[in-house]
């Protein structure tokens, strides 16, 4: 991988692929017989185009099933034509990125008839023509392009897809976002790990993911230029990635997995992540209950911990904190070199859905102690990421955890206050014992740095054993990030893919994508939906200023998204689930301490308070926000409204999956119709909403946070706040009560008008101020005992929640289950706050334009 090109390595990997007795063949429309050996010319970029071709992939037997020759090609020309003149009219990169895949795939079309020489000979071929390609473009006739599309079509009627050059062979694991597929290039026969990711999810999150990020936004690696501001127009959730996947792209090191591609299928709702393929798989299975018997030897734990050193120096050496070093996230690829996985992109997307797809178990058991309080401050990411590796390598050479509890709270205390044993502490290198002690020092002032860890003498083995250097481990340093870089971060393939995939469906007969596998996550988006059905019901129902609560029941919660599982039986999973679907992250922005002081002053933010999401675990500083009105004056951050730790959370209920996934195929669906019922009907109580945004998005943008955490859902409902309308700001003017500010929910379309008074308690409705609830010790001491979970929404008006309301509901929730009551009448319909309910919270005043919602939908 030193070459950080995977041709390097195309030798070892296409080796692994066996011939067997199933095969893919790919034939033109003219293919009739096997070709002769193609005549290659480099003069005009393009392989001859001389007919009757067919290439043959192999791939392991029992990999793939049969793949028959594809009939689309022959079959469904008049279609394909049609489809790829509708797509030529929308997009004007059609002929591009067509062009492109033609030429790979006329490449594609030798390959299966010369060897790996000529594999590599045609690769290179292929990418450094590229640009000329590029350049010919324009002068592809339509034939051309049909022909491109033909020679695509390798998604069969089996359901094989194909991304670009990619063949999605299987389906390897599954991350936060979607599936991971084993794929394999069609043209070098390199394997490869396919990301998979919804950018639905992506485009609800991006709030969260910037908060999560700090102000330095989405550039952690943030030395190229600034991604676009994903309120203005112009932009897409993509831009939010756009800066780190051009960073991440320029990452080379043998011990960081290399990203290749990010390709966004525009008309769909995924994009994916080119990955190097892993074949070997974790380090290690961690369990919080059980010992790995297969640990590894002193020496083996010393070569790979070698490895996971240099690979986290070079990251940190560019500024990025790996914040969640486990065994889980280093993988072995053939050889048995570690691969650092899971930095800097995995967490931009936010961590949603993880308890029905992998469970992340023991991540708590990897936090530092200084992340594990609720009320941490800003602490040093390096040293966080050293006392991972720290615990990682006990892992590794004990089976074991340091740190194992049965809860997570009582885990983060274990980890703050208590020692941890070494298994027959005599017998071991009294050198791998000391480097132990340094590595899981509580304090991380004393705590072992990667410098020092360098010249540790278990580490060099007394000097036998030493580390390349610094110099080298990171001589190949990220260059500066073009705007080029970025632009070409992401790579469009809407129009190819959406006609291969339209075709191959009229093929299968496929009407609604209903009928594939959906994430588990989409019950979060019932929820979510769900919320604003009420609210639309509830305002066509009364009057355009019924007024609704966005905290929802948590009963009700479990009745949208389980159906049949009871609020018990939802408690009973989610105390099951708690330690091994809660995957707690690095909390709060980590402040490297090596960090240049002008960095740090760039850096350096007002007063905030802290916000914990109760699904993920993940807390994040909130700076102190100006107000969404720009020439008012900041909003003072109140203190941290967290009334429980992180640790309190109850995991996201580990529902019985296939209910789960049953449900989520109805979720889909109703999404499907719901989306389309809101573009449909247009009835807006207030004018369509213009969104102007006017200040950069740091000072304008509003989190509104709800966490539901009880029983079986967590939900984190992102709003973007715009500028209020004209009409708006007069109504506010008038009315002191309605002080506030409009925000719109780009998922749902619709616009709520949040009032900004100050919070109010049921049983102190008087005096208005904010309540900031604090935990009693009365409360600590009891907490375990009621597996209820205190939300905690910071007291900001910006999110026109009420914590006192949200903690008063989820500490009463033991007590009252709610159904359908609280927050929602019996029908369900119409969620009028109860007599004494606190701030209303934002109430439904329109939606945005059709042309606006479609943009962001295309967008
Ligand atoms: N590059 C790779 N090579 C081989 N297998 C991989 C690779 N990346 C992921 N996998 C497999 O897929 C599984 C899930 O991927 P991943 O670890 O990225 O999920 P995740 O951590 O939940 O993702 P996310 O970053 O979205 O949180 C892994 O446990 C591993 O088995």
């Amino acid at each position: 991988m030193d070459s950080g090109h995977p041709l390097a390595e195309q030798q070892s990997t296409a080796d692994a692929v066996t011939v067997s007795d199933t095969t893919i063949q790919t034939n033109n429309n003219h293919a009739t017989a096997a070709p002769p050996a193609p005549p290659i010319t480099f003069d005009d970029g393009f392989l001859p185009l001389d007919g009757s071709t067919t290439t043959t992939l192999s791939f392991e037997s029992g990999i793939h099933p049969a793949l028959t020759t594809t009939e689309i090609a022959s079959a469904n020309a008049d279609t394909a034509d049609q489809l790829a003149k509708q797509l030529a009219n929308q997009q004007t990169t059609v002929l591009t990125e067509t062009l492109s895949s033609f030429t790979s795939n006329r490449s594609s079309i030798y390959n299966g008839t010369s060897n790996s020489n000529n594999n590599n000979l045609l690769s290179t071929f292929s990418s450094t023509t590229s640009s000329a390609s590029r350049r010919s473009s324009m002068q592809l006739s339509k034939v051309e392009v049909r022909e491109t599309l033909d020679a695509s079509l390798t998604e069969n009627a089996d359901g094989f897809q194909q991304l670009k050059q990619y063949i999605l062979i299987k389906e390897i694991g599954k991350g936060a976002f979607g599936k991971v597929h084993l794929a394999q290039d069609e043209n070098t026969n390199i394997r490869y790990a396919v990301k998979e990711f919804s950018k639905s999810k992506l485009r609800k999150k991006d709030k969260a993911n910037l908060f999560k990020l700090g102000p330095r936004g989405r550039g952690r690696g943030r030395r190229g230029p600034e991604a676009p501001n994903p309120l203005t127009s112009e932009s897409s959730p993509l831009d939010l990635i756009r800066g780190e996947v051009a960073i991440l792209k320029k990452l080379h090191h043998r011990n960081i997995v290399k990203l290749y591609e990010v390709l966004d299928v525009s008309a769909e709702d995924s994009m994916y992540m080119v990955f190097e393929y892993c074949e070997k798989g974790v380090l290690m299975p961690v369990s919080l209950t059980e010992k790995y018997e297969n640990v590894f030897s002193d020496a083996e734990c010393r070569d790979v911990f070698q490895q996971i050193i240099l690979g986290i120096e070079y990251l940190h050496e560019h500024d990025i904190i790996h914040r969640d070093i486990k065994p889980d996230n280093l993988l072995r690829s053939g050889d048995g070199t570690v691969k650092i996985v899971d930095f800097g992109v995995s967490e931009m997307f936010n961590k949603k859905g993880d308890d029905l797809t992998k469970k992340s178990a023991g991540s708590p058991a990897f936090m530092a102690p200084e992340l594990c309080r609720h009320d941490h401050g800003e602490v040093s990411g390096r040293a966080t990421d050293v006392w991972s590796m720290g615990v990682t390598l006990y892992c590794m050479r004990y089976g074991t955890l340091p740190y194992v509890s049965e809860s997570i709270l009582e885990m983060h205390r274990v980890i703050r206050e208590e020692d941890y044993q070494i298994p027959n502490e005599e017998m071991e290198d009294p050198r791998f014992v000391a480097l132990i002690h340094k590595l899981l020092e509580k304090d991380p002032v004393k705590r072992i740095t990667i410098e020092q860890l360098r010249v540790d003498p278990w580490i060099t083995n007394n000097d036998r054993e030493p580390l390349i250097s610094k110099d080298e481990n990171t001589a190949n340093a990220v260059t500066e990030v073009t705007e080029e870089d970025l632009r070409s971060a992401v790579q469009k393939i809407s129009s190819l893919a959406t006609v291969i995939k339209a075709i191959a469906r009229l093929k299968r007969g496929i009407k609604s994508p209903a009928s594939r596998p959906i994430s588990a996550t989409a019950v979060l988006q019932s929820f979510e939906s769900t919320i604003s059905d009420r609210m639309q019901d509830a305002d066509e129902d009364t009057t355009p200023t019924t007024t609704s609560s966005i905290t929802l029941s948590t009963a009700n919660t479990a009745a949208v998204t389980t159906g049949t599982t009871s609020v018990a039986e939802s408690k009973k999973i989610s105390l099951e689930g708690s330690m091994n679907d809660v995957s707690l992250q690095g909390g709060t922005k980590p402040v490297d301490s090596e960090q240049k002081p002008e960095e740090k002053a760039a850096e350096e933010e007002p007063q905030g308070y802290q916000m914990c999401d109760f699904e993920t675990g993940i807390c994040y500083w909130v700076p102190a926000k100006k107000s969404p009105d720009a020439t008012t004056t900041s909003t003072p951050a109140p203190e941290p409204a967290v009334t429980a730790s992180a640790a309190d959370v109850v995991a996201p209920a580990d529902i019985v999956k296939e209910d789960a996934v049953r449900e989520d195929a109805k979720v889909e669906k109703k999404e499907e119709s719901d989306k389309e019922e809101v573009r449909e009907k247009e009835v807006t109580l207030a004018p369509p909403v213009e969104i102007t945004t006017t200040a950069p998005i740091e000072d304008n943008e509003t989190t509104t946070t709800t966490t539901t955490t009880t029983t079986t859902t967590t939900t984190t409902t992102t709003t973007t706040t715009t500028n209020m309308t004209e009409s708006k700001k007069d109504e506010a003017e008038t009315d002191a009560e309605q002080e506030g500010y409009q925000v719109c929910d780009f998922a749902t379309g619709m616009c709520y008008w949040v009032p900004a008074k100050k919070a109010k308690v049921d049983s102190d409705q008087s005096t208005g101020a904010p309540t900031v609830v604090e935990k009693t010790k009365k409360e600590e001491a009891t907490k375990d005992a009621v597996p209820v979970v205190a939300a905690a929404v910071p007291s900001s008006p910006a999110s026109g929640l009420d914590p006192g309301r949200v903690t008063e509901e989820a500490s009463s929730g033991a007590k009252t289950p709610v159904s359908g009551s609280g927050s929602g009448s019996p029908n369900g319909r119409s969620p009028t706050p109860s007599p004494g309910s606190l701030n209303p919270g934002p109430r439904l005043i329109g939606k945005l334009s059709r042309d606006r919602l479609a943009m962001f939908e295309n967008s």
